[in-house]
């Protein structure tokens, strides 16, 4: 059982490891959300060959999932899980993440989402050949707009997501739990605190995160049938170690 204080420490704990490695800060993207890209810059961006598209976006997101690590490493309990599990949670969660972080910088206003320095359209992406799997990412991240989630809400609900008790491969299982329980309690309390209780049967379920990273795969792998040699020469070592 969690006393009041540990609670308290937990939450804490969990709202910093997110602020101090979110990427974007909030207010940033909030200035920033109007600032669209130009026609003359979408046509160029939509003319790049789709190999060099591909490695820039990776590029990204390999920044990305960089963040995404030093979030977990932050999260009280996971250093002291076995290095197994921890890249067992780590590649399956990465991605998931990486869809909840994309939602905080995508204005659902004009379904533009935050890419190197302004908000991009989906037509933006056209040269990566992967429609099925950026449309799915927007559509996700409209959903996720919709709860409105505060800062505090989104710590807990990436927390949730990385500590995910029930996945295979997990040599410690029970102790992945009793974090995972721990963080869904705090986080239950603060929702209660806040009268938002209700969020959590609207949040994303699990199989609607991992099909969109089950589309990631297939279209990495596709891309990697297509470029052999980017794949493996330009491709950050982070990126291949965890979807590779
Ligand atoms: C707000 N910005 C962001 O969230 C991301 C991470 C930080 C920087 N960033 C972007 O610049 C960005 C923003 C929006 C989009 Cl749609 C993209 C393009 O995303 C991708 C293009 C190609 C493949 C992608 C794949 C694939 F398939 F490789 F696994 C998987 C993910 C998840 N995103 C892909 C990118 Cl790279």
């Amino acid at each position: 059982m969690l006393s009041a204080t540990e609670l308290e420490l937990l939450m804490q704990n969990v709202v910093f490891a997110h602020q101090e490695t979110c990427q974007f800060r909030q207010e940033n993207l909030q200035i920033l959300r109007w600032e669209t890209f130009t026609p003359e810059e979408m046509q160029s961006l939509q003319q790049k060959p789709m190999d060099q598209m591909w490695e820039r976006c990776v590029c990204h997101i390999t920044d990305a999932i960089q963040y995404i690590v030093e979030f977990a490493k932050r999260l009280s309990g996971f250093m002291d899980l076995n290095p197994n599990d921890q890249i067992v949670l780590l590649k399956a969660g990465a991605m998931e993440l990486l869809l909840i972080r994309m939602s905080r910088a995508f204005n659902w206003y004009n379904s533009t989402v935050f890419f190197e320095g302004k908000y991009a359209q989906l037509e933006l992406f056209h040269s990566l050949g992967c429609h099925d799997l950026i449309s799915s990412m927007f559509e996700f991240c409209q959903s996720l707009c919709a709860l409105n989630l505060s800062e505090h809400e989104m710590a807990f609900f990436s927390a949730m997501t990385l500590l995910d008790p029930s996945l295979h491969w997990l040599q410690e299982r029970h102790k992945v739990d009793t974090l995972y329980r721990k963080i869904h309690l705090a986080f239950r309390n603060l929702l209660q605190r806040t009268h938002r209780e209700f969020i959590l049967t609207k949040l994303p379920e699990k199989e609607k995160l991992s099909s969109i990273c089950q589309l990631h795969l297939e279209k990495l792998n596709i891309f990697r049938q297509m470029y052999p040699s980017i794949a493996w020469e330009r491709f950050p070592p982070l990126y291949k170690e965890l979807f590779i």
